[in-house]
């Protein structure tokens, strides 16, 4: 596996994966590995993104942190505590430094949206009324729908769904939001601005956000690392940002890398384009004959 010369985690790991593994059962009596021995460490505050082909486990392995799958063996360390060695009740309460959001929202139908928000603390029983309404409006407020408090989710669009879903995962003031495919049910410009809103929300509040996605335009967007899983493994990580010393070892890498660096380009080019430059000056002209 290759990894950049700033790996060197300068923040402790709010997220630690030691040798996990997770194997399902088939149908025809067969044992599949989904994750395999996968070891891994997320920094705390990291915008990080799970990618590989269809069925490479991404899903298992983003399960795996909260323990909506226990794996078979290994360790899953999260804000220091072992969740595998918590009893269940140790374990709900622990959950509340988790958050998490899916595909498809997951979002109660017939509760306002202030009571979907409101839900995870009211089942928790710990807040006050008084806390949690103010808990709600300021989530609510961080995903830029406080004026929605009070209507229903069928009146809702997707990408002010998905809000609703990341205001509920903050609800309880996670260290670490997990997001499962958020922007595959949604159209291009609302992803762009939901994970405006991630961004955002990474900033203001330093929860750890990591994403599993087949969209590269969504790596390319908002994550400030990625790892690449293939077959349950893990094959390559790096810094987004980060120009590699050497080739990617993946396709998936060296596609990352090429979006990355046309989009430095254009900005490059539009920020020297002189303002009556023909719109389509020819690449030789611009320097960038081997672009
Ligand atoms: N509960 C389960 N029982 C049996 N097999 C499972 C189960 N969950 C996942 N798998 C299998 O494990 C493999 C990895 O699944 P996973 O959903 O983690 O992959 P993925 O990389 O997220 O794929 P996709 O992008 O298609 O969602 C797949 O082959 C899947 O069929």
């Amino acid at each position: 596996m290759s990894n950049s010369p700033t790996d060197a985690a300068l923040k402790p790991p709010v997220i630690r994966l030691e040798a996990v593994q997770k194997s399902f059962a088939l149908p025809s009596g067969e044992i599949f590995d989904a994750v395999r021995a996968l070891s891994l460490d997320i920094p705390e505050g990291e915008i990080f993104g799970l990618i590989g082909k269809s069925g490479a486990g991404k899903s298992t392995l983003l399960r795996l942190i909260n323990l909506l799958e226990r794996p078979d063996a290994g360790r899953v360390i999260v804000g220091g505590r072992d969740l595998t060695t918590l009893t269940r009740r140790e374990l709900r309460d622990t959950r509340q430094n988790i958050g998490m959001i899916f595909q498809q929202f997951n979002l109660l139908q017939n509760a306002s949206v202030f009571d979907n928000v409101a839900f995870p603390l009211k089942i928790h029983g710990r807040h006050s009324r008084a806390e949690i309404d103010a808990r709600v409006r300021e989530c609510l407020e961080l995903v830029g729908l406080s004026e929605k408090i009070d209507t229903y989710p069928a009146q809702l669009s997707g990408g002010q769904k998905q809000r609703v879903a990341i205001a509920r995962a903050l609800a309880s003031r996670p260290q670490v939001l997990l997001c499962d495919e958020p922007t595959s049910a949604l159209d291009s410009e609302t992803t762009r601005s939901l994970l405006e809103t991630l961004r955002d929300i990474n900033a203001k509040i330093g929860v750890t956000i990591v994403i599993v996605t087949h969209e590269l335009s969504v790596v390319e967007v908002l994550c400030r690392r990625v790892a690449i899983l293939e077959k349950g493994q893990l094959v390559e990580q790096f810094a987004v940002e980060e120009a590699p010393q050497a080739e990617r070892v993946t396709a998936l890498g060296r596609e990352i890398d090429a979006l990355v660096r046309r989009r430095e380009r254009d900005a490059r080019e539009a920020a020297n384009a002189p303002l009556n430059a023909p719109l389509f000056a020819p690449a030789v002209a611009r320097g960038i004959a081997h672009a």
